[in-house]
């Protein structure tokens, strides 16, 4: 086992955090080092904090030496290459066991690129182990200590399933929700553990290895331990139990490259999706977010109760020193930032990621031309941007008495927040105006545009389509895309003017004024730009000319469009109202073809009446759909209290528990009874 007595605990540390960033770089693998020059310098380097005090925290640049692009985090603590494993356990995990014990629950997670060492750090091998063997190795003395029990499960996710690793038959695991909120996982099995030997069996014999193939047979799925600590004398019905997790996530492939296993790329996004949702809700504690995410995907939901609360969470981002991967290191770690909001660049070479974040942004989706439903789009980027818009000056101030760093805010901050919900309203606007286009946005990451994910949006260029959209298109890019100049503004907002650093780790709202300043154009250009009203009537005006001249015409609603023309002033809404579409389609279609139209446009309302049905209905309506009794109308009014709108998709109905068969099945019967 690694010697990690001698390591100094981290003086960064502090214990009522909740979450950490760290960084983990791996060398040259064997074989890796055959090919590689003795004298080549690395591209990934790290500088520790100042002993003289004048930084606290840790920095790790990473030079591509095709491009010469440098570019710098700040992170909460980044191991040097090839460092002990012992030695980030000291510093980030250890403090936190004894913190367990006493109630709280933690989440260690591995995110980065595929063979960054994700697994090497959180399983690592019965010879060199990784964290969760360490933290196991002083969980068991401890719970023998304080006559505790400990017991683990295993599981697998992939697609949004999930397995028990530790059953043979790997059954699937259905995440419930009690009515007071508490996740239940279902089909999850718990094997005691006593000693450090029995789970050396259970963790490197049973279902982490190769050893057990799972049904899935996926080359990237995401892997998890989660170790559970009670007390020997409660009954089953007291029992507390506290609960560590180490998740192995999936490697992070760029969608635009073709997967190395062949998989799908409808696939690969299924993965991929799944690890922005597990960092938006990461962004979201972070942040101190009124609403987390956790819905978002099965792996979120897992893990919950154990990032909820007053959890420590550990976000460990992989590198790799291996410069053929550098392009993987770079999407990695700039995926990572978005889990900071606060940027702050110190290097001044970093002219090229300004000058094309200087153009305005277009999802690679928008150049391949492929269409979408426009409506979801919608919904999820207004949404997002409105709930953080909302939450945003609150969310600051918490985050700084949650993050230990109790400043009291000045007059100017405060005005500088509120502003920044300005600012964030008007951002809307052009992710409405994108959303409208009916081309999709699925291809990004995530909403929140980010200068630092230069690597995952691309600049503008020259569109050309063919076929009766093309002029719709480009004058949609034209009216409805922010100008040169408001991009421009929107890049000098995410990148500060001496380029080159980002703060992973650092406390979400601490920053100067001048960085408040810095962040937020609009508060700037204030008295030029002109109101929300004015904007959304300009859009409005726009899509209506493009409606007029486009044969695949979007049509407004008489009332929305007399509102948006009318002078009505539009200072205190939130939202904008989504114009319903109309697709009338000009073309000429076959008899069959308008048949499958309007049966799918039939279809898509039928679930649409459906789910509306299950936001509204009261208990004794809600029962006398087939597949909802009792139990499950009781729990739809508890998440009705959560979340007024709870049921968006009909995948939605999987979190009260019902399988992707039974659903269909209940649709089926809908849809039949209609013919009765
Ligand atoms: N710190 C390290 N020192 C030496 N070898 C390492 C180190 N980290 C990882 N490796 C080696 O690199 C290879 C890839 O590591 P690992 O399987 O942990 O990557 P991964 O990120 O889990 O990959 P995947 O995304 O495919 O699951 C393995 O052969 C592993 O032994």
């Amino acid at each position: 086992m690694a010697e990690t007595n001698n390591v100094k605990p981290n003086r960064c540390f502090n214990p009522s955090r909740k979450v950490r960033i760290i960084g983990k770089i791996r060398g040259f693998t064997d074989k890796e080092s055959e090919s590689v020059s003795k004298d080549s310098k690395p591209w990934i380097t790290v500088k520790k904090p100042q002993e003289n005090g004048s930084s606290e925290k840790y920095a790790v640049f990473l030079e591509a030496q095709s491009t010469g692009r440098k570019d710098g985090y700040e992170l909460d603590y980044c191991s040097e290459q090839d460092e002990e494993i012992g030695e980030i356990y000291s510093r980030e995990i250890k403090p936190v066991v004894s913190d367990i014990f006493d109630g709280r629950n933690a989440c260690v997670i591995a995110f980065g690129a595929r063979g960054s060492g994700k697994t090497y750090t959180i399983q690592g091998s019965p010879e060199k182990p990784g964290l969760a063997v360490l933290a196991m190795s002083e969980i068991l003395s401890k719970a023998r200590e304080l006559r505790k029990s400990v017991s683990v499960s295993l599981y697998e996710l992939s697609q949004d399933q999930a397995y028990d690793l530790l059953n043979p038959k790997h059954p699937t695991i259905q995440v419930l929700e009690d009515a007071h909120g508490k996740i239940n996982l279902k089909g999850l099995s718990q094997v005691p553990v006593k000693s450090i030997s029995e789970f050396h069996n259970v963790y490197f014999s049973q279902g982490s290895l190769n050893s057990q193939k799972v049904q899935t047979d996926q080359p990237r799925s995401h892997r998890g331990l989660m170790v559970h600590i009670s007390s020997e004398e409660d009954s089953l019905k007291t029992k507390l139990v506290n609960k560590i997790n180490f998740v192995d996530l999936a490697g992070y492939e760029d969608p635009k490259k073709s997967s190395r296993d062949g998989i799908t790329p409808a696939k690969s996004n299924g993965i991929n999706k799944s690890l922005y949702a597990i960092l938006n809700v990461v962004t979201a504690i972070y942040a101190n977010e009124i609403r987390v995410p956790y819905r978002e995907s099965k792996l979120t939901r897992i893990l919950q109760d154990s990032l909820a609360g007053s959890s420590h969470v550990l976000l460990v981002t992989c590198l790799m020193q291996n410069p053929v991967f550098c392009q993987d290191s770079l999407s990695s770690i700039s995926l990572v930032s978005r889990s900071c909001r606060s940027t702050k660049q110190v290097l001044t070479d970093s002219t090229n990621r300004i000058n094309s974040l200087a153009k305005a942004k277009v999802p690679s989706s928008l150049k391949s031309g492929k269409i979408m439903s426009a409506s979801l789009s919608v919904k999820k980027h207004v949404g997002r941007s409105q709930l953080s818009s909302a939450n945003e000056a609150g969310s600051i101030l918490k985050g700084r008495k949650l993050f230990g760093e109790e400043k009291v805010a000045t007059p100017k901050q405060l005005r500088c927040q509120s502003e920044d919900t300005s600012a964030q309203k008007s951002k809307m606007l052009p992710n409405l105006a994108l959303v409208v286009a009916p081309f999709s946005l699925e291809e990004v990451p995530m909403d929140k545009s980010n200068s630092q994910c230069s690597s995952m949006i691309e600049p503008v260029e020259d569109v050309n389509f063919e076929g009766p959209g093309s002029q719709s298109l480009s004058k949609l890019q034209n009216t409805l895309l922010p100008s040169a100049d408001s991009a421009t503004t929107m890049t000098e907002t995410e990148a500060s003017p001496q380029s080159g650093i980002y703060h992973l780790g650092s406390t979400p709202g601490a920053n100067s004024d001048a960085i408040c300043e810095a962040n937020n154009p609009v508060h700037k250009k204030n008295d030029a730009s002109p109101p929300l009203s004015e904007r959304i009537r300009e859009i409005s005006n726009n899509l209506k000319s493009l409606c007029a001249s486009s044969p695949l015409s979007i049509k407004m609603p008489e009332e929305a469009a007399a509102s948006y023309g009318s002078q009505l002033c539009y200072n205190d809404i939130v939202e904008p109202k989504t114009p319903a579409m109309e697709l009338s389609i000009a073309r000429y279609c076959s008899p069959r073809g308008n048949f499958s139209n309007r049966s799918s446009g039939v279809k898509h309302s039928l679930v649409h009446e459906y789910l509306s049905f299950l936001n509204s209905a009261n208990k004794e309506e809600l029962k006398s759909l087939k597949g909802i009794g009792e139990k499950r109308a009781t729990y739809i009014l508890e998440l009705r209290k959560e979340s007024p709108e709870p049921f968006k998709t009909l995948d939605d109905l999987q979190d009260i528990g019902l399988s992707a068969k039974q659903i269909k099945g209940m649709m089926k019967q809908v849809a039949g009874d209609l013919f009765n």
